[in-house]
C-alpha cells in the first residue's frame, strides 16, 4: 500500500518503507528518481530504481514564482502546478529530499531546485511523476497457453501496456504458470516478460504454488497484488473468495466463477471489494462476449437505475462462426462441412479448451446465466433452464476431445439436414440464447430466423447482445461484435487490469 496526501504531513510508501513526516508548511510532492540509480527507461524499468521523495516547500518567494511557471511549461506534467505555483504567488526555493534508509545511496542535504529538477529531467521516471508516486503492482498471471490462447496474448499486451506506463506505475510480473510448472520470481523483481513462453515454463519452471501459497507469496510481497485467471478452471475459480478476502484483485476471462453454483458467486461478492466486501477488486469483461463492453455495459444499465426487462443474442463466437459458414444466410455464400468448421473455429482460438463445451450449449448457458444474475434474477446452475445441445447422441461418450473431434465427421450429414429443412422454409438456422426477467425464463438452443432477421446476417465470430430495457424500451442498446479469439479476450482481460490499477492507485 503506498498512499500521500497532496498537503497532508504524513508520506507512507510500505514497498518502500519510506515514512516522512512533513513540515507544517503547504507542500508538493515530488518522486525523483535517486540520481544514478535509472538513467534510462528499461534500466528504471526492469532495475527496480530507488526512489527518493522530494518535498518541494512552497516558499514566500514570490519573484521566483513567474519563472517557475515557465520553466515547468513544457514538461509533461500537471499543468495545475504551474497554475498552483502562479496562483500561491511562492517560488519553490528549495528541495529537501528526504531519503529512505534503506536506499543504497541516500542523499542527505538538501539540493537546489534547479539541481534536482535536473535530475528529475535525467531520469526518465521524475518527469512524469510530478504530483504523483507510482504504485508498485505484483501480477501473478496463472495460465500462460499455448499458440492462440489467451494467456499468451495476455502477456504481449500486458508487456506493451507496461512499457507505455512505466512513468506512473511499476507493473511487476512475477508468477506465471500452466497447469504443469510455474515461473516464480521469489525477490520479487519482474519476470522478462518477452521471454516467457510455454515450452520455457516446462523447461525452467518449477511446480504450480498452491493457492494458499500463492496468496501467502503476493502477500509477503506487501504491494497490491493482481490475479489473471486465465484458465477454465471451476477448482481455481472456487478460491477466488480466498484471494478476494486476502486483499488481492482477480481479472479473468473464466466464466466458471461466475455460472457454476449460485454459492459461489455470492461468496464472490460478498468478498469483493467492489461490492459489498471489504477484499480485492474483482472483473470478468471477457466471460460473456471476449472484449465486447457486455458486463460493463450492463453494469453501467443497472447503477444508474436502469432495469433490464429482457436480453436476447447469439452468445458464442464458435456457434456464430459455425452457422454463419455452415449455414450462411442468402445464396452467396457455399455450406461447409460441420465438423471442417468446428475444426477451424477450434484452431482459430474461438472454442473452448474442449470444444464440446461449446457444442453443448454450456458455454453460452454459462454466459446467460452471468447477465441474468447482474440483471437481478436468482439462477441457480447454468443447467436450471433448457441448454439444447448440439452433440450427437452417440458422442455423449467420447472420452475425450481429441476422440469426440475425430468422430465429428461421421455426424456432418445429420447436422446439413438441419440446416436443408430450415433453408426449404427460407430460414436459416442460428444458435440463440434469450432470458426474461419477469418470467424468469432463460432458454438456449437453435432457432429458425428468417435470412434476412439481424442475427441471421451477422458476420465471422460475431456476437449481438440486445438489451431491453425499461429506459430503452422496444428499440433495444445493441452491443455487437467478433466475440471470440486471444487477442480479442486478452484486451477485455487487460482493461479489467487496468480498471483494478485506476481504482488503488
Ligand atoms: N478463446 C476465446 O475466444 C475466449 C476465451 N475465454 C476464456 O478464456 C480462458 C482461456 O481460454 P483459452 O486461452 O482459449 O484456453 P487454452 O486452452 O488455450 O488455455 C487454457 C490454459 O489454462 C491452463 N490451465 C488450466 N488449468 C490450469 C490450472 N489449474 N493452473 C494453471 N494453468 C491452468 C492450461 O495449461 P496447460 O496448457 O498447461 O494445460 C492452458 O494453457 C477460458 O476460461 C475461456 O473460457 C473467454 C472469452 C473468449
Ligand atoms: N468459446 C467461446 C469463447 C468466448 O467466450 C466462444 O466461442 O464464444
Amino acid at each position: 500500500m503506498v498512499s500521500h496526501r497532496e498537503h497532508g504531513h504524513r508520506i507512507h510508501s510500505a514497498h518502500s518503507k519510506i515514512m516522512i513526516s512533513a513540515p507544517a508548511r503547504r507542500e508538493s510532492l515530488v518522486k525523483i528518481t535517486q540520481p544514478g540509480k535509472a538513467s534510462s527507461p528499461a534500466e528504471g524499468r526492469t532495475g527496480g530504481p530507488a526512489y527518493a521523495i522530494g518535498l518541494f516547500q512552497a516558499s514566500a518567494d514570490a519573484a521566483d514564482s513567474a519563472d517557475i511557471g515557465q520553466r515547468l511549461q513544457g514538461w509533461p506534467t500537471d499543468s495545475s502546478m504551474i497554475s498552483s505555483c502562479r496562483r500561491r504567488q511562492a517560488a519553490l526555493s528549495r528541495v529537501l529530499f528526504k531519503v529512505a534508509q534503506r536506499l543504497p545511496t541516500p542523499i542527505a542535504e538538501p539540493l537546489s531546485f534547479w539541481t534536482s529538477t535536473a535530475i528529475a529531467r535525467n531520469s526518465f521516471t521524475g518527469i512524469n511523476s510530478l504530483h504523483t508516486m507510482t504504485k508498485d503492482i505484483k501480477v501473478a498471471i496463472i495460465a500462460l497457453s499455448g499458440v492462440g490462447g489467451v494467456g499468451k496474448a495476455f502477456i504481449a499486451q500486458l508487456d506493451n501496456y507496461i512499457q507505455r506506463n512505466h512513468a506512473t506505475i511499476s507493473i511487476s510480473v512475477v508468477y506465471v504458470a500452466r497447469s504443469s510448472a510455474a515461473i516464480i520470481s521469489r525477490d520479487y523483481s519482474p519476470l522478462p516478460l518477452t521471454a516467457i513462453v510455454p515450452e520455457k515454463l516446462d523447461a525452467v519452471g518449477g511446480p504450480p504454488l498452491s493457492v494458499p501459497d500463492l496468496i501467502q507469496f503476493l502477500k509477503n510481497s506487501g504491494s497490491e497484488a493482481i490475479v489473471i485467471d486465465n484458465t477454465s478452471s471451476i477448482e481455481l475459480a472456487r478460491q477466488y473468495p480466498d484471494f478476494l478476502k486476502a486483499g488481492i484483485h482477480i481479472a479473468t476471462p473464466n466464466k466458471k466463477g461466475f455460472s457454476s453454483e449460485e454459492s459461489l458467486w455470492n461468496d464472490i461478492f460478498a468478498a469483493a471489494g467492489n461490492n459489498t466486501g471489504s477484499g480485492g477488486y474483482v472483473f470478468h469483461e471477457s466471460t460473456v462476449g471476449a472484449g465486447l463492453p457486455v458486463i460493463s455495459t450492463i453494469k453501467d444499465l443497472i447503477d444508474t437505475g436502469d432495469e433490464v426487462e429482457r436480453i436476447e443474442g447469439v452468445f458464442s463466437g464458435t456457434l456464430s462462426f459455425l452457422f454463419n459458414q455452415f449455414a450462411p444466410a442468402g445464396e452467396s455464400g457455399a455450406a461447409k462441412a460441420f465438423s471442417e468448421v468446428v475444426k477451424f473455429a477450434k484452431d482459430a482460438g474461438y472454442t473452448e479448451p474442449d470444444p464440446r463445451d461449446d457444442l453443448n450449449g454450456m458455454d453460452v448457458a454459462r454466459k446467460l446465466t452471468i447477465l441474468a444474475r447482474l440483471s437481478g434474477l436468482a439462477i441457480p446452475s447454468p443447467t436450471s433452464f433448457p441448454v439444447q445441445s448440439l452433440i450427437p447422441k452417440p458422442l455423449e461418450s467420447a472420452s475425450s476431445s481429441q476422440e469426440f473431434m475425430a468422430n465429428l465427421p461421421n455426424y456432418d450429414a445429420e447436422m446439413g439436414q438441419l440446416a436443408e429443412e430450415a433453408k426449404k422454409e427460407g430460414k436459416v438456422i442460428r444458435f440463440v440464447g434469450s432470458m426474461d426477467v419477469a418470467s424468469k425464463a432463460l432458454k438456449v438452443g437453435l432457432e429458425k430466423l428468417d435470412a434476412s432477421h439481424p442475427i441471421a446476417t451477422l458476420k465471422g465470430s460475431d456476437n449481438v447482445v440486445a438489451f431491453y430495457t425499461k429506459r430503452y424500451g422496444d428499440r433495444a442498446l445493441v452491443v455487437q461484435g467478433a466475440g471470440a479469439g486471444a487477442d480479442l479476450t486478452a484486451m477485455g482481460v487487460l482493461s479489467d487490469v487496468i480498471k483494478i490499477i485506476e481504482r488503488i492507485k
